[in-house]
Protein backbone atom coordinates (compact mmCIF):
# COMPACT_ATOMS: atom_id res chain seq x y z
CA UNK A 1 0.00 0.00 0.00
CA UNK A 2 1.10 3.78 -0.62
CA UNK A 3 0.58 5.94 1.85
CA UNK A 4 1.17 10.00 1.06
CA UNK A 5 0.40 12.23 3.66
CA UNK A 6 0.84 16.26 3.88
CA UNK A 7 3.32 16.04 0.94
CA UNK A 8 4.44 19.37 0.28
CA UNK A 9 6.91 21.00 -1.80
CA UNK A 10 8.01 24.37 -2.20
CA UNK A 11 10.62 26.53 -4.07
CA UNK A 12 11.38 29.52 -2.56
CA UNK A 13 8.09 31.18 -2.09
CA UNK A 14 6.21 29.25 -4.21
CA UNK A 15 3.72 25.83 -3.01
CA UNK A 16 4.29 24.00 -5.77
CA UNK A 17 2.49 20.71 -4.13
CA UNK A 18 0.48 21.62 -0.94
CA UNK A 19 -0.33 19.29 1.40
CA UNK A 20 -0.88 16.47 -0.85
CA UNK A 21 -2.67 12.88 0.94
CA UNK A 22 -3.87 10.29 -0.86
CA UNK A 23 -3.55 6.02 -0.07
CA UNK A 24 -3.47 4.09 -2.87
CA UNK A 25 -4.56 0.39 -2.44
CA UNK A 26 -3.02 -2.88 -3.94
CA UNK A 27 -5.08 -3.96 -7.21
CA UNK A 28 -5.98 -0.56 -8.67
CA UNK A 29 -4.99 1.98 -11.03
CA UNK A 30 -5.50 5.62 -9.96
CA UNK A 31 -5.03 8.22 -12.21
CA UNK A 32 -3.23 11.10 -11.16
CA UNK A 33 -4.89 13.71 -13.75
CA UNK A 34 -4.07 17.81 -13.68
CA UNK A 35 -3.12 20.18 -16.41
CA UNK A 36 0.74 21.41 -17.19
CA UNK A 37 2.45 22.13 -13.82
CA UNK A 38 -0.50 21.02 -11.47
CA UNK A 39 2.48 19.02 -9.50
CA UNK A 40 1.85 15.79 -10.25
CA UNK A 41 5.92 15.04 -11.52
CA UNK A 42 6.82 16.80 -8.23
CA UNK A 43 4.75 14.59 -6.50
CA UNK A 44 5.64 11.64 -8.20
CA UNK A 45 9.60 12.47 -7.85
CA UNK A 46 9.06 13.15 -3.86
CA UNK A 47 7.21 9.62 -3.78
CA UNK A 48 10.28 7.98 -4.82
CA UNK A 49 12.98 9.93 -3.31
CA UNK A 50 14.23 11.56 -6.69
CA UNK A 51 13.57 14.73 -4.38
CA UNK A 52 12.87 15.94 -1.28
CA UNK A 53 9.54 16.74 0.56
CA UNK A 54 9.69 20.35 1.95
CA UNK A 55 6.92 18.45 4.32
CA UNK A 56 5.11 15.96 4.71
CA UNK A 57 5.64 12.11 3.98
CA UNK A 58 5.10 8.67 1.54
CA UNK A 59 5.36 5.57 2.27
CA UNK A 60 5.61 2.17 0.48
CA UNK A 61 3.88 -0.82 2.67
CA UNK A 62 5.13 1.69 5.67
CA UNK A 63 8.35 3.03 4.73
CA UNK A 64 9.92 5.73 2.87
CA UNK A 65 11.12 4.76 -0.56
CA UNK A 66 14.78 5.83 0.56
CA UNK A 67 14.39 3.03 3.11
CA UNK A 68 13.85 0.47 1.22
CA UNK A 69 16.22 -2.37 0.59
CA UNK A 70 15.83 -2.94 -3.13
CA UNK A 71 13.37 -0.28 -3.90
CA UNK A 72 13.34 -1.17 -7.51
CA UNK A 73 12.07 -4.48 -6.94
CA UNK A 74 9.66 -2.98 -5.21
CA UNK A 75 8.61 -0.04 -7.18
CA UNK A 76 8.55 0.37 -11.25
CA UNK A 77 9.12 3.85 -12.33
CA UNK A 78 8.75 5.60 -15.41
CA UNK A 79 9.68 9.33 -14.53
CA UNK A 80 11.71 10.50 -17.09
CA UNK A 81 12.09 8.13 -20.32
CA UNK A 82 14.57 10.29 -22.24
CA UNK A 83 17.27 10.21 -19.71
CA UNK A 84 18.75 7.45 -21.94
CA UNK A 85 21.55 7.17 -23.32
CA UNK A 86 21.66 7.74 -26.98
CA UNK A 87 24.56 5.35 -28.47
CA UNK A 88 23.76 2.50 -26.25
CA UNK A 89 21.79 -0.01 -27.86
CA UNK A 90 18.01 -0.54 -26.00
CA UNK A 91 19.07 -4.11 -24.82
CA UNK A 92 22.04 -2.97 -23.15
CA UNK A 93 20.70 0.31 -21.63
CA UNK A 94 18.24 -2.33 -19.85
CA UNK A 95 21.11 -4.57 -19.21
CA UNK A 96 22.75 -2.20 -16.47
CA UNK A 97 19.54 -1.27 -15.15
CA UNK A 98 18.85 -5.23 -14.95
CA UNK A 99 22.49 -5.23 -12.84
CA UNK A 100 21.47 -2.48 -10.85
CA UNK A 101 18.17 -4.03 -9.33
CA UNK A 102 19.38 -7.90 -9.92
CA UNK A 103 17.69 -9.54 -12.33
CA UNK A 104 19.04 -11.17 -14.90
CA UNK A 105 19.79 -11.07 -18.56
CA UNK A 106 16.48 -13.54 -19.45
CA UNK A 107 14.08 -11.15 -17.99
CA UNK A 108 15.55 -8.54 -20.48
CA UNK A 109 14.68 -10.32 -22.88
CA UNK A 110 11.00 -10.94 -21.51
CA UNK A 111 10.47 -7.59 -20.81
CA UNK A 112 11.41 -5.92 -24.71
CA UNK A 113 9.11 -8.79 -25.80
CA UNK A 114 6.38 -7.66 -23.48
CA UNK A 115 7.09 -3.58 -24.72
CA UNK A 116 6.93 -4.81 -28.45
CA UNK A 117 10.62 -3.71 -29.11
CA UNK A 118 12.34 -7.21 -29.44
CA UNK A 119 13.10 -6.47 -32.90
CA UNK A 120 14.80 -2.69 -31.96
CA UNK A 121 16.75 -4.39 -28.94
CA UNK A 122 20.40 -4.18 -30.60
CA UNK A 123 19.64 -0.27 -32.40
CA UNK A 124 21.09 2.52 -30.67
CA UNK A 125 18.51 3.94 -28.79
CA UNK A 126 19.53 7.51 -30.25
CA UNK A 127 17.35 6.17 -33.30
CA UNK A 128 14.21 5.44 -31.04
CA UNK A 129 10.71 7.21 -31.55
CA UNK A 130 9.81 9.14 -28.53
CA UNK A 131 7.09 5.82 -28.44
CA UNK A 132 9.96 3.39 -28.16
CA UNK A 133 11.88 5.59 -25.20
CA UNK A 134 8.49 5.43 -23.52
CA UNK A 135 7.86 1.27 -24.39
CA UNK A 136 11.96 0.72 -23.31
CA UNK A 137 11.52 2.86 -20.14
CA UNK A 138 8.13 0.91 -19.48
CA UNK A 139 9.76 -2.23 -19.75
CA UNK A 140 12.87 -1.04 -17.69
CA UNK A 141 9.66 -0.27 -14.89
CA UNK A 142 9.09 -4.19 -15.22
CA UNK A 143 12.10 -5.99 -15.30
CA UNK A 144 11.56 -6.75 -11.20
CA UNK A 145 7.59 -7.64 -11.66
CA UNK A 146 7.42 -4.99 -9.04
CA UNK A 147 4.16 -4.59 -6.76
CA UNK A 148 4.29 -1.06 -7.60
CA UNK A 149 4.02 1.11 -10.67
CA UNK A 150 4.90 5.02 -10.30
CA UNK A 151 4.10 5.95 -14.18
CA UNK A 152 4.63 9.66 -15.03
CA UNK A 153 2.79 10.42 -18.35
CA UNK A 154 3.08 6.88 -19.88
CA UNK A 155 0.92 7.38 -22.76
CA UNK A 156 3.19 10.17 -24.26
CA UNK A 157 4.24 9.21 -27.80
CA UNK A 158 2.54 6.66 -28.02
CA UNK A 159 0.16 6.12 -31.00
CA UNK A 160 -3.25 4.42 -30.52
CA UNK A 161 -2.42 1.25 -30.56
CA UNK A 162 0.17 1.63 -28.10
CA UNK A 163 -2.73 3.66 -26.00
CA UNK A 164 -4.65 0.29 -26.10
CA UNK A 165 -1.71 -1.84 -25.43
CA UNK A 166 -0.74 0.12 -21.78
CA UNK A 167 -3.92 -0.08 -20.96
CA UNK A 168 -4.39 -4.01 -21.51
CA UNK A 169 -0.92 -4.01 -19.55
CA UNK A 170 -1.87 -1.73 -16.08
CA UNK A 171 -4.85 -3.04 -16.00
CA UNK A 172 -4.03 -7.04 -16.17
CA UNK A 173 -1.13 -5.85 -13.55
CA UNK A 174 -3.76 -4.22 -11.54
CA UNK A 175 -5.65 -7.90 -11.79
CA UNK A 176 -2.72 -9.65 -10.70
CA UNK A 177 -2.91 -7.21 -7.46
CA UNK A 178 -0.29 -4.97 -8.23
CA UNK A 179 -0.80 -1.30 -7.24
CA UNK A 180 -0.88 1.44 -10.30
CA UNK A 181 -0.32 5.16 -10.35
CA UNK A 182 -0.28 6.83 -13.66
CA UNK A 183 -0.37 10.22 -14.06
CA UNK A 184 -1.72 12.58 -17.38
CA UNK A 185 -2.89 15.76 -18.41
CA UNK A 186 -5.83 14.49 -20.65
CA UNK A 187 -8.58 13.34 -19.28
CA UNK A 188 -9.85 11.08 -22.33
CA UNK A 189 -6.09 9.45 -22.01
CA UNK A 190 -6.82 7.66 -18.56
CA UNK A 191 -10.82 7.80 -17.77
CA UNK A 192 -11.24 3.91 -19.64
CA UNK A 193 -7.53 2.78 -17.79
CA UNK A 194 -8.20 4.43 -14.44
CA UNK A 195 -10.25 2.71 -11.28
CA UNK A 196 -10.04 5.92 -9.44
CA UNK A 197 -8.80 9.69 -10.25
CA UNK A 198 -6.97 12.35 -8.46
CA UNK A 199 -6.83 15.26 -9.56
CA UNK A 200 -4.55 18.21 -9.01
CA UNK A 201 -4.33 21.78 -9.28
CA UNK A 202 -2.01 24.74 -8.26
CA UNK A 203 -0.82 21.88 -6.20
CA UNK A 204 -3.26 21.01 -4.34
CA UNK A 205 -5.97 18.12 -4.74
CA UNK A 206 -9.32 18.88 -5.97
CA UNK A 207 -11.32 15.80 -7.00
CA UNK A 208 -10.57 12.22 -5.57
CA UNK A 209 -12.96 9.51 -6.40
CA UNK A 210 -13.93 6.86 -8.06
CA UNK A 211 -14.13 7.57 -12.10
CA UNK A 212 -17.59 6.69 -12.43
CA UNK A 213 -19.31 9.01 -10.02
CA UNK A 214 -17.03 11.55 -10.99
CA UNK A 215 -17.82 11.35 -14.48
CA UNK A 216 -21.17 10.36 -14.01
CA UNK A 217 -23.10 11.31 -17.08
CA UNK A 218 -25.07 14.74 -15.72
CA UNK A 219 -27.13 15.88 -18.55
CA UNK A 220 -27.98 15.57 -22.02
CA UNK A 221 -26.30 17.75 -24.99
CA UNK A 222 -28.69 18.40 -28.28
CA UNK A 223 -28.71 20.08 -31.14
CA UNK A 224 -31.84 20.95 -33.61
CA UNK A 225 -33.08 22.58 -36.01
CA UNK A 226 -34.72 25.64 -33.69
CA UNK A 227 -32.79 25.50 -30.85
CA UNK A 228 -35.22 28.62 -29.66
CA UNK A 229 -38.11 26.98 -29.76
CA UNK A 230 -36.56 23.85 -28.08
CA UNK A 231 -35.46 25.46 -25.36
CA UNK A 232 -38.58 27.17 -24.84
CA UNK A 233 -40.03 23.76 -24.77
CA UNK A 234 -37.41 22.45 -22.40
CA UNK A 235 -37.94 25.30 -20.02
CA UNK A 236 -41.25 24.87 -19.69
CA UNK A 237 -40.94 22.25 -18.19
CA UNK A 238 -38.78 23.33 -15.77
CA UNK A 239 -35.00 22.02 -17.47
CA UNK A 240 -32.13 24.00 -16.72
CA UNK A 241 -31.12 24.80 -20.66
CA UNK A 242 -27.52 26.43 -21.34
CA UNK A 243 -26.96 27.55 -25.15
CA UNK A 244 -23.60 27.42 -26.43
CA UNK A 245 -22.23 29.66 -28.72
CA UNK A 246 -22.54 26.49 -31.69
CA UNK A 247 -26.47 26.33 -31.26
CA UNK A 248 -26.09 23.06 -28.99
CA UNK A 249 -28.11 23.23 -26.01
CA UNK A 250 -27.04 21.27 -22.76
CA UNK A 251 -29.71 20.12 -20.43
CA UNK A 252 -28.91 19.65 -16.79
CA UNK A 253 -30.10 16.23 -15.18
CA UNK A 254 -32.23 15.14 -18.03
CA UNK A 255 -32.06 11.90 -20.17
CA UNK A 256 -31.92 11.99 -23.97
CA UNK A 257 -35.18 9.73 -24.05
CA UNK A 258 -37.20 12.96 -22.40
CA UNK A 259 -35.55 15.19 -24.42
CA UNK A 260 -36.70 13.36 -27.69
CA UNK A 261 -39.99 13.07 -26.39
CA UNK A 262 -40.68 16.83 -25.54
CA UNK A 263 -39.01 17.86 -29.01
CA UNK A 264 -40.57 15.48 -30.91
CA UNK A 265 -44.21 17.11 -28.57
CA UNK A 266 -42.93 20.67 -29.65
CA UNK A 267 -42.49 19.54 -33.36
CA UNK A 268 -38.56 20.33 -33.22
CA UNK A 269 -36.62 17.93 -35.60
CA UNK A 270 -32.86 17.28 -33.90
CA UNK A 271 -29.65 16.82 -35.75
CA UNK A 272 -27.57 15.19 -32.24
CA UNK A 273 -28.56 14.14 -29.11
CA UNK A 274 -26.02 12.30 -26.77
CA UNK A 275 -25.69 12.67 -23.03
CA UNK A 276 -22.57 14.65 -21.29
CA UNK A 277 -20.32 14.09 -18.38
CA UNK A 278 -19.99 17.43 -17.78
CA UNK A 279 -18.74 17.32 -14.18
CA UNK A 280 -15.04 16.77 -14.25
CA UNK A 281 -14.62 18.30 -17.56
CA UNK A 282 -15.62 21.15 -16.18
CA UNK A 283 -13.79 21.14 -13.15
CA UNK A 284 -10.88 20.41 -15.42
CA UNK A 285 -11.36 23.63 -17.76
CA UNK A 286 -11.29 25.53 -15.49
CA UNK A 287 -8.33 24.44 -13.93
CA UNK A 288 -6.96 24.77 -17.39
CA UNK A 289 -7.75 28.47 -17.20
CA UNK A 290 -7.22 29.65 -14.01
CA UNK A 291 -4.89 27.54 -11.21
CA UNK A 292 -2.87 25.35 -13.72
CA UNK A 293 0.06 27.35 -12.04
CA UNK A 294 1.44 26.89 -9.09
CA UNK A 295 0.94 29.35 -6.16
CA UNK A 296 2.74 31.10 -2.92
CA UNK A 297 1.05 30.82 0.29
CA UNK A 298 0.15 34.30 0.28
CA UNK A 299 -2.86 33.47 -2.69
CA UNK A 300 -4.39 31.15 0.28
N1 LIG B 1 13.30 22.48 -9.71
C1 LIG B 1 12.30 23.36 -9.73
N2 LIG B 1 12.47 24.63 -9.35
C2 LIG B 1 11.45 25.52 -9.35
N3 LIG B 1 10.19 25.21 -9.76
C3 LIG B 1 9.96 23.95 -10.16
C4 LIG B 1 10.99 22.96 -10.17
N4 LIG B 1 10.44 21.80 -10.61
C5 LIG B 1 9.14 22.06 -10.89
N5 LIG B 1 8.86 23.35 -10.61
C6 LIG B 1 7.55 24.00 -10.76
O1 LIG B 1 6.60 23.24 -10.06
C7 LIG B 1 5.33 23.29 -10.73
C8 LIG B 1 4.81 21.89 -10.86
O2 LIG B 1 5.61 21.21 -11.83
P1 LIG B 1 5.39 19.68 -12.18
O3 LIG B 1 6.43 19.30 -13.19
O4 LIG B 1 5.31 18.89 -10.95
O5 LIG B 1 3.97 19.71 -12.88
P2 LIG B 1 3.20 18.59 -13.70
O6 LIG B 1 1.83 18.54 -13.15
O7 LIG B 1 3.99 17.34 -13.72
O8 LIG B 1 3.14 19.23 -15.14
P3 LIG B 1 3.34 18.61 -16.62
O9 LIG B 1 2.04 17.98 -17.00
O10 LIG B 1 3.65 19.82 -17.42
O11 LIG B 1 4.49 17.64 -16.53
C9 LIG B 1 5.56 24.02 -12.02
O12 LIG B 1 5.10 25.34 -11.87
C10 LIG B 1 7.05 23.98 -12.20
O13 LIG B 1 7.49 25.11 -12.90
Amino acid sequence: MISVSGLTKRYGARTVVDDVSFTLEPGTVTGFLGPNGAGKTTTMRMMTGLIPATAGTATIDGRPYADLANPGAVVGTLLDASAVHPGRTGRAHLGLHAIAVGVGSRRVDEVLELVGLADAARRPVGGYSLGMRQRLGIAGALLTVPPVLVFDEPANGLDPEGIRWLRALLRSYAENGGTVLLSSHLLGEVEHTVDRLLVIGGGRIVADGPVGSLLGASGTAVRSVDPRGLADALRAREFHVERQDDGVLVVDGAEPATIGAIAAEAGVALIDLHPVQRGLEHLFFQLTDDSGAAHTPAEH
